[in-house]
């Protein structure tokens, strides 16, 4: 099993040899869930609506009407346009965040969090066929939760005791002083967000590449290239 977490700024940067990667895997019978995140267009819709934007480490307030605007666009609007990218390069791809259907489950706390998975949808699937998700979590009660797209990548992977996490983004890793860290521990990466090297959405993709470190997955990398092996997280 292999978690791709794709960031609303890599949209742009999808690559052929992206899709090829992702065949040759299918190829390989391995099992991939992409989580993608959106959070750009989230930002700039709702300043479009002169919605207040507000992020605490990387992580959005997000009012009610903020929920709508992102369950709009992540499930209606960057899904489907996923979806076509994968048909377009002729790969099977099932899009799960269909008529309000979410995989994962959650509660609140500060935002919405991952606590489990419906792995009866996930059985329902071929394997030859990529699952595509968002981000969003939904409660017992079926309450849509707005939860980081690193976070639930994280906690899917950690639920499914994936091998791989993959963090895709706009950068290559971890650049400290226009330099890419190849390699990144736990100590280094504490060092580093409190000295202010380490900001921004970067500072929740590390926390959930350290917390899935801590929870067993083997081989975490942040890249914008999944050919390229850009930082890896390890002790
Ligand atoms: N030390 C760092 N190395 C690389 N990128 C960093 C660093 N600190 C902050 N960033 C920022 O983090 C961004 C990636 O996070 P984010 O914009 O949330 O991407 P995504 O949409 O892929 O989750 C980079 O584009 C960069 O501006
Ligand atoms: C609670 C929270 O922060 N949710 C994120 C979900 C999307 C996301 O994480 O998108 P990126 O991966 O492109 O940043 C948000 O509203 O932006």
């Amino acid at each position: 099993m292999i978690i791709i977490k794709i960031g609303g700024n890599a949209i742009h940067q999808l690559t052929n040899d992206f899709f090829k990667q992702i065949q040759t895997w299918l190829d390989q019978q391995k099992q991939i869930i992409i989580v993608h995140g959106g959070g750009q267009l989230i930002t700039a819709t709702s300043e479009f609506f002169d919605l207040p934007v507000q992020k605490i480490d990387g992580i959005r307030k997000t009012s009610s009407a903020e929920m709508l605007l992102t369950q709009g666009l992540l499930s209606d609007v960057i899904q489907p346009y996923f979806a076509q990218l994968f048909q377009q390069h002729g790969i099977d791809c099932q899009p799960l965040n269909l008529n309000g259907q979410t995989l994962l489950q959650g509660q609140y706390g500060q935002v919405g969090q991952v606590t489990s998975i419906q792995t009866k949808l996930l059985e329902q699937i071929p394997n030859d066929r990529v699952i595509l998700i968002n981000s969003l979590a939904q409660t017992p009660q079926g309450q849509l939760l707005n939860v980081n797209a690193d976070q639930a990548a994280q906690a899917l992977a950690v639920l499914t005791q994936a091998q791989q996490l993959i963090l895709l983004t706009d950068v290559p890793g971890i650049l400290v002083d226009q330099e890419l860290q190849t390699k990144l521990t736990p100590i280094l990466a504490q060092q580093f967000i409190q000295a202010g090297q380490i900001t921004g959405g970067m500072v929740p993709k590390i926390k959930a590449a350290l917390a899935s470190l801590n929870d067993g997955v083997q081989q975490i990398t942040i890249t914008n290239q999944l050919n390229h092996l850009g930082t890896t997280i390890t002790h």
